[in-house]
């Protein structure tokens, strides 16, 4: 039992050394850091062993044949490294027996995945009308606050995470929370206090999960304010999750109801989760929906206004599709637009929200004539894989035209996994790719986008995010 702890302990030790030193080398210093794992890989080669001096070693792999590997052997319930900030707040802090999906493992993980599996697409359909108002509702503000410069004075990431949080609002709760319309100050209604939670409660888990975990033996800054802000979102996902749960039994009295929401989804199956249960599993939808989209949004942006070329030829695309919001024809988006599938494809190749999966197998595995023992946590750098010019011409450049091209195919089907791959994969990628396209064909049919600072680069946090504040020019189409 004790070896148990401190195998668990030691990789977690290890893997919290990993992250400091990566982030220290590249906080320290503007060159490539020797602790930049790409820099790692070249000098050591494919596999990276890192051994923890007490418990279990973790091994890195930036390779697509040994990527593919490792997800051949995941088995039907794939287990990945947890969140264990999270983790640790659910079931030491609120005493819950398991997570939400990102989190939770074993039958339980497999449990909710097939409720929610199914959902999505439906969801989709059903509220593809009101995603496009909320984006509508972006372009309009966008317009309307736009300083002498045709920027945003703000941050435009903030703007695009309130629309990614309206739009996910929408999916979860079937409810358009506005935060995009006003400037809502804290406090003055739930979905703005929510949103405010959200974003501290992320930034908290981030600090929390990067470097050293200090806040495992002593309550530091980061581990209070991530129960502070989660105990909120907790108990806000929580009412409106009530609210739901007393409308449906309200409602079923007199009618039959279908679900239109991730929330109703749930009180609606016969599983019956518990309002505490629900909350969880929401609030890993929300923590990852929100801020991945954000990040895949915000660098594809960056990337068309500083691509003209590119941005001229999805324009010709995109200018005149769904002007009105009846016309969008959701089943034949992708159809209709390879040009900007291309284009969101590329931008996540250079820059995926979430650079490093994980994995633990329960068996053992060979990787490039290394034995590793079954248990083993394997960090796959999908990210370094992707930047590799063996894997892609030009691998620093933004090239949508590459996706298009016939030899596409000759790429690696591991060389860019965004998404992740297999049973776990990411459950939200039709949700994100349908917000992320309607987005930019709003913005791109109202605005020419430019950029005129230096280069932006991603944060290397859990999940990434632009290391400066986004400036981007919206100037009118005349
Ligand atoms: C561009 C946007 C997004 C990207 C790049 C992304 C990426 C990922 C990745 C890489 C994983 C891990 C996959 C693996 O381990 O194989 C993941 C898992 C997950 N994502 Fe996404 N995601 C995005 C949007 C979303 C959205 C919108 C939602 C919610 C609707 C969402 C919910 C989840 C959940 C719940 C998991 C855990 C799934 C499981 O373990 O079964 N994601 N995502």
């Amino acid at each position: 039992m004790f070896r148990n702890y401190l195998s668990e302990i030691g990789t977690q030790i290890t893997a919290g050394f990993l992250t400091f030193t990566v982030n220290a080398g590249a906080l320290f210093t503007n060159r490539k850091s020797y602790w930049n794992l790409s820099t790692l890989f070249d000098e050591y080669g494919p596999v990276v062993r890192f051994v923890s001096p007490v418990g279990s070693d973790i091994v890195l792999i930036n390779h697509p044949d040994l990527i593919q590997k490792v997800f051949s052997l995941e088995g039907d319930c794939p287990v990945r490294s947890n969140l264990e900030s999270l983790e640790r707040y659910r079931t030491e802090h609120k005493n819950h027996a398991y997570g939400g999906l990102y989190t939770v493992h074993g039958q339980e993980w497999a449990r909710q995945r097939s409720i929610m599996n199914p959902k999505t697409k439906e969801l989709l359909s059903h509220h593809v009308h009101g995603l496009y108002d909320i984006t509508e509702k972006f372009t309009q503000k966008i317009y309307n606050v736009r300083n002498y410069q045709d920027e945003m004075s703000k941050d435009l990431y903030k703007e695009l995470h309130k629309w990614a949080f309206d739009s996910m609002g929408l999916i979860t709760f079937a409810k358009n929370f506005c935060l995009l319309d006003t400037e809502l100050i804290y406090n003055q209604c739930d979905a703005s206090w929510m949103y405010h939670s959200l974003e501290h409660a992320t930034d908290a888990i981030i600090k929390c999960e990067s470097g050293l975990h200090f806040w495992k033996f002593f309550t530091t800054p980061a581990w209070y304010t991530l129960v502070k802000y989660c105990d909120n979102l907790d108990s806000l996902i929580g009412k409106f999750v009530l609210e739901i749960e007393n409308d449906i039994c309200t409602k079923s009295q007199q009618e039959n109801i279908s679900p239109n929401s991730l929330t109703s989804a749930m009180v609606l199956n016969d599983e019956k989760f518990k309002t505490e249960d629900i909350a969880t599993i929401l609030m890993d939808m929300l923590l990852i929906g929100v801020n991945t989209i954000s990040s895949s949004i915000s660098f594809l942006l960056y990337n068309i206004a500083k691509h003209q070329k590119a941005q001229k030829q999805l324009y010709q695309e995109v200018g005149n599709l769904y002007k009105d919001n009846m016309t969008v024809d959701i089943n034949n988006l992708k159809k209709n637009t390879p040009y900007l599938q291309a284009c969101i494809k590329e931008s996540l190749r250079l820059v995926p929200p979430i650079p490093l999966l994980t994995r633990v197998l329960s068996k053992n595995i060979t990787l490039d004539q290394y034995n590793i023992p079954r248990g083993t946590l394997i960090i796959m750098s999908t990210k370094d894989c992707s930047m590799k010019e063996s894997n892609f011409d030009e691998a620093d450049k933004f090239m949508p035209e590459r996706w298009l091209r016939e030899d596409a195919k000759d790429y690696h089907a591991f060389a860019s996994i965004p998404f992740g791959f297999g049973a776990r994969r990411c459950i939200g990628q039709n949700i994100a790719e349908t917000m992320i396209s309607l987005i930019t064909i709003k913005v791109l049919q109202k605005f020419k986008l430019e950029y005129h600072y230096g280069d932006i680069q991603a944060t290397k946090s859990f999940i990434a995010k632009p290391n400066k504040p986004l400036k981007i020019r919206f100037v009118d189409r005349i």
